[in-house]
């Protein structure tokens, strides 16, 4: 492959709005297709496009997650080491801009993005980014996509393909903003959902939750790009966060006192994390661990805590170490058998017992010290972690899931002693799914929320100290928001 092929300026997973490529790029002149390359050349040629191309495709087809489906992919075809950064930056960003594309496409065909066929919308999804979010030369984008679609579908459909992408790469992608956003002075927000590829209601979601804060929108959007930095957990009672850091030569975080920060790589292949020194997880998981685990309580803590959600297991392994150096026991429940498993496998030799029930019906006896709800939820504040989140996730998942959030929420209050402590906490800031959940609970059960600021001093917060919303680019963390309720005596 050629060097222009290439992404330049970029790392694979770096953030990059939908705006400002160098104007004056053009597509290539006339309708007719790129001769040359068939099926063979384009599988030994191009394998980085392939591959690009078979990740949108299972997400489309299958409904995969692109982060889970690439890795297996690349390694199977064996892809060297520039060609899988290709591929990486290809299929996470074409699947991050997807919502976009498709209205950039739809425009350039002159029908839907939905009565495109499948196959030849992810080429054509595949060829936009490449003009738009790239800077691969666009003779370069156009002709790999006419290629891929006549190594396929003939000669007719490669013809759509070109003459689609053709008309794309006639508008720079600010022009196609400018074109196709709505104004920025009437509706400020649903302009930059355009501009940075988000859903509106994601963006509008965003916005409600940074409040007198909302001039950040475009950096939290901008953040949703950006690949996050792995953080280890120094497992309480097995190594300290200053030897981790040591050790992996990662640096201390600044909020928890167990995370560390790597720069890079695969956490998987240190020895701290295959020996379960350590774990990996985000410092805003943490912070929800230690909140818990902090609360003041009014009376004895008995050391009966409960985690309600557990699967997979990350909190509930952090809390499990906890547990063990002070003498207290969690119980962790989780409905779905194989994660109830994962639960099982993170804390082995823990003090932990898993609960494979529902947490609204679990059965189990009341009277806990401290109960953790770390609650299912959109996921809206980790985004960054799945390219295609923002476009699988609707509106209408939200009601559904704020019903369960509340009645897991009042499990927990029924299931706590009086004067002991419920945190309750989502990877989502959205207002639905955090305050009005915790607002609800005050007003019907009379729970009192604890000073967050005083629970965690050192992490700024903003707001009266009844919750914290942790963001991307404030903390660097995921979007985790957190209350601490005490029951009343
Ligand atoms: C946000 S995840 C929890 C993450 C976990 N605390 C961790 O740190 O690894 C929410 C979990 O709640 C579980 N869940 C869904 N419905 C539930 C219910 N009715 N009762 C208890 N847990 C439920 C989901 O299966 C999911 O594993």
């Amino acid at each position: 492959m050629t060097e222009p092929d290439r992404p330049r300026k970029r790392e694979s997973g770096q953030p990059r709005k939908f705006v400002k490529k160098s104007p004056g790029t053009r597509g290539p002149k006339g309708n007719r297709p790129p001769q040359g390359a068939g099926p063979r050349a384009i599988d030994a040629i191009d394998p980085a496009r392939r591959a690009a191309r078979d990740v949108l495709k299972a997400v489309r087809e299958r409904d995969a997650y692109a982060n889970l489906v690439l890795p297996g992919l690349l390694r199977e075809r064996k892809l060297d080491t520039r060609d899988a950064a290709l591929a990486t930056e290809l299929a996470y960003g074409a699947s991050r801009a997807r919502g976009v594309l498709d209205a950039v496409i739809a425009h350039a065909a002159g029908r839907p993005a939905a009565e495109i066929d499948g196959p030849l919308l992810d080429i054509l999804r595949l060829g936009s980014y490449q003009l738009l979010r790239t800077r691969v030369a666009p003779h370069a984008a156009v002709a790999t996509s006419v290629d891929l679609a006549r190594s396929e579908f003939g000669t007719g459909k490669a013809g759509f393909v070109n003459a689609v992408l053709r008309r794309v790469s006639e508008r720079t992608a600010a022009q196609w903003v400018d074109e196709l956003a709505p104004p920025a002075a009437s509706d400020p927000v649903g302009h930059l959902a355009f501009e940075y590829a988000h859903p509106k209601w994601i963006a509008q979601a965003f916005a409600d939750a940074l409040g007198a804060d909302a001039g950040e929108l475009a950096t939290v959007l901008e953040a949703d790009d950006a690949r996050p930095s792995v953080h280890l957990v120094a497992r309480p009672g097995e190594i300290s966060a200053e030897e981790l850091a040591l050790i992996t030569g990662g640096e201390e975080g600044p909020y928890s006192p167990y995370a560390v920060h790597l720069d890079g790589g695969d956490p998987g292949k240190l020895d701290a994390v295959r020996d379960g020194l350590a774990g990996v997880q985000d410092e805003g998981s943490q912070l929800v661990g230690r909140a818990l685990t902090l609360a003041p309580l009014v009376g004895v803590d008995g050391g009966r805590w409960l985690d309600l959600c557990a699967g997979p297991g990350g909190k509930a392994a952090l809390l499990g170490a906890i547990a063990q150096i002070d003498g207290a026991r969690v119980d962790a429940v989780e409905p779905t058998p194989h994660r109830a498993d994962l639960v099982s496998k993170t804390t082995k030799d823990l003090p932990v017992t898993v609960h494979t029930v529902d947490g609204r019906q679990s059965g189990l006896d009341g009277g806990y010290d401290r109960v953790l709800v770390d609650a299912p939820c959109t996921g809206l504040g980790a985004l960054r972690r799945r390219p295609e989140a923002r476009w699988r996730r609707l509106p209408s998942d939200v009601a559904g899931l704020v019903a369960l959030q509340k009645e897991l929420l009042a499990a927990a209050i029924d299931l706590v002693r009086p004067g002991g402590v419920v945190l309750y906490s989502t990877c989502s800031p959205h207002l639905s799914e955090t305050t009005a959940v915790v607002a609800d609970a005050v007003r019907r059960f009379g729970v009192e929320p604890l000073d967050t600021r005083e629970l965690l001093p050192g992490v700024p917060q903003l707001g009266d100290g009844t919750s914290v919303q942790l963001w991307p680019h404030r903390h660097g963390t995921d979007a985790m928001f957190m209350a601490a309720l005490r029951k009343p005596m």
